[in-house]
């Protein structure tokens, strides 16, 4: 029989031939692999992802069972899944705020379906059993929380503002602060202001992932808006048509400017499926694709245009909650779990390379 210690060891020896794709280590160097038992042949193993919403989740479970069932004297593997985000380890500053990832959406020009995105990818973030937060800060528009149903915020608490809660996602938005209606014009130092407070005074709690809807387009609004957050990382949402590049183009520039990763590009309304099957391009064709090559950055996918998109961002119940299982929501989860997994990536191999920390 194997001595008890040496099939751990092989256990070990061999889990470590695993490689997370994205990261492009091995699990056990990721300190993945926690509370390994090994006891007469039979394995048991926890595997700890860099997130709740990771593509990869079932071809990394399924290779790590796989490596450990091949080491011999091994009879059976038991492995569990679970995650923990990591922080991307970029300085917040005097915010100190206790949140792992902030992803900035922005868009080149208005009504590409950048809060659409912004929505849905804090909902699917949510639904993975992530820790959200939603921060509209769209001065020009801020229709979040008409998009994710909630009407106002709970009463402040221990002198600071409480964020509404809707479909597990903390929500705080610009037009909270404002009567409907009412014009919002905003000049630098006010927005400085404005989003610091959203950020310091604003009871958020422990977040995995903080999503900000920026406000559209790439004016002094928006450069001021983003140089006053700690972004890990920007998703830029398009049309396909080509005459968009050039504003997403913009987007693009003003994150490399700031010197803050560009995650991904999405294509919104990419076609639209008709009743016969087939798809028309309404708006033209490859647009993000082409976007995303010309910057050398991410392409993750296009969005089909569908009508119940439009009726969950008006009635308030975001079509990741409405049609999970429709090809627009599906694409749009897409988009979640490649962000999600490109913020692992910025944060495990690109800021300052933590490791991931267990908390037993
Ligand atoms: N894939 C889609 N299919 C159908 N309708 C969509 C889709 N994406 C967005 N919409 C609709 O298009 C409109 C504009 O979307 P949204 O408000 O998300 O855009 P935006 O870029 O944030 O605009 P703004 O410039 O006002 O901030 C909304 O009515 C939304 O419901």
């Amino acid at each position: 029989m194997t001595d008890p210690s040496n099939l751990r060891e092989a256990v070990l020896k061999q889990l470590a031939t695993v490689q997370e794709p994205e990261l492009h280590k091995d699990l056990v160097s990721l300190n993945m692999i926690q509370d390994l038992i090994v006891e007469d042949g039979k394995v048991s193993f926890r595997i700890v992802l860099t997130t709740p919403a990771c593509p990869l989740r079932g071809r990394i479970e399924n290779e790590a069972r796989q490596a450990a069932m091949a080491v011999e004297g091994v009879t059976e593997v038991k492995v569990t899944l679970d995650a923990q985000v990591p922080a991307d380890g970029r300085p917040r500053g005097i915010l100190d705020l206790p949140v792992r990832n902030v992803v900035a959406v922005a868009s080149g020009k208005g009504g590409v379906g950048k809060s659409t995105v912004a929505v849905n990818l804090a909902v699917a973030l949510a639904k993975s059993g992530a820790a959200v937060g939603l921060l509209d800060a769209d001065i020009y528009g801020p229709n979040v929380p008409t998009m994710m149903g909630v009407q106002r915020l709970p009463p402040p608490k221990d002198g600071k503002l409480v964020p509404a809660e809707a479909y597990g996602v903390k929500v705080m938005s610009i037009g909270f602060l404002v009567k409907p209606g009412q014009a919002l014009i905003w000049r630098g130092p006010m927005l400085h202001s404005a989003i610091r407070q959203f950020l310091a005074d604003v009871a958020w709690g422990e977040l995995d992932y903080l999503v900000i809807d920026l406000p559209p387009g790439t004016g002094d609004a928006q450069l001021s808006l983003a140089q006053s957050v700690p972004l890990s990382g920007g998703v830029i949402v398009t049309l396909p048509q080509q005459v968009s590049l050039e504003d997403a183009s913009r987007g693009l520039e003003m994150f490399k400017q700031l010197n803050v990763p560009v995650l991904g590009v999405v294509e919104n309304m990419s076609y639209l499926e008709l009743p016969d099957g087939t798809r028309m391009d309404v708006f033209g064709q490859g647009g993000g694709e082409q976007l995303a090559k010309m910057f050398g950055v991410p392409y993750f996918g296009g969005i089909p245009m569908d009508p119940s998109v439009r009726k969950g961002g008006d009635n308030g119940v975001p079509i990741m909650v409405s049609a999970p299982e429709s090809p627009s929501a599906k694409a749009l989860q897409d988009v979640a779990e490649k962000t999600a997994a490109r913020l692992s990536v910025e944060a495990l191999t690109k800021v300052s390379a933590p490791t991931i920390e267990v908390i037993e």
